[in-house]
């Protein structure tokens, strides 16, 4: 997608486009709808990862209370939204077997419950087994470590369902 196609956007297509890639929260496409004209597709990158690392604490735990659990209970009623039900996919989680599903379960809610906010993981850079791996691990770390770890992968997330909206825009136009 060209950036000069970013930029003629009205806010309204920008929000259709872009309000996704931070999950559940095109408030921050329609903030950064603000910054145009951008320079590249890198500079869009960078506008979201700037607007999310100038959140307060409260913030940035808004955000990642927008993200659904792995595994969890919008899986399984299939409220996902597509790009998250594509994610979880890719990374095995809609294939668990029963003991991994109530194992992940466990360590979600122990996660949520000590925190206040979910675990969240780039879930196509990673696998079941990483997860669980990463469930297990971080949920000794201190408060704000992880939330600056969640924080981290969310951008991440977003890098890559950025990358997945130019693909899909630079086929289109084939
Ligand atoms: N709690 C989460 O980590 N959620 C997610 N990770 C992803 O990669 N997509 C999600 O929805």
């Amino acid at each position: 997608m060209d950036v000069q196609v970013v930029n003629c956007m009205t806010c309204e297509e920008f929000v259709r486009v872009f309000g996704n890639v931070v999950e559940r929260c095109p408030l921050i496409a329609a903030a950064l709808w603000s910054r145009r004209p951008f320079s590249s597709t890198l500079e869009l990158e960078n506008g979201f990862n700037e607007f999310i690392d100038s959140l307060s604490i409260e913030g940035k735990e808004g955000i990642l209370r927008c993200h659904p659990d792995l595994a969890g209970r919008e899986l399984l009623a299939g409220t996902l939204t597509v790009e998250s039900r594509g994610e979880q996919g890719q990374a095995g989680l809609t294939s668990l077997s029963s003991a991994d599903a109530l194992r992940m379960n466990q360590l979600n809610s122990q996660y949520k419950e000590q925190f206040g906010f979910p675990f969240v993981i780039c879930a196509r850079m990673s696998d079941k087994d990483r997860i669980l791996q990463q469930l297990e691990s971080r949920v000794r770390n201190q408060q704000l470590q992880e939330l600056q770890c969640d924080i981290e992968e969310v951008k991440s997330i977003c890098r890559l369902r950025l990358q997945d909206i130019y693909n899909r825009a630079a086929k289109s136009t084939k």
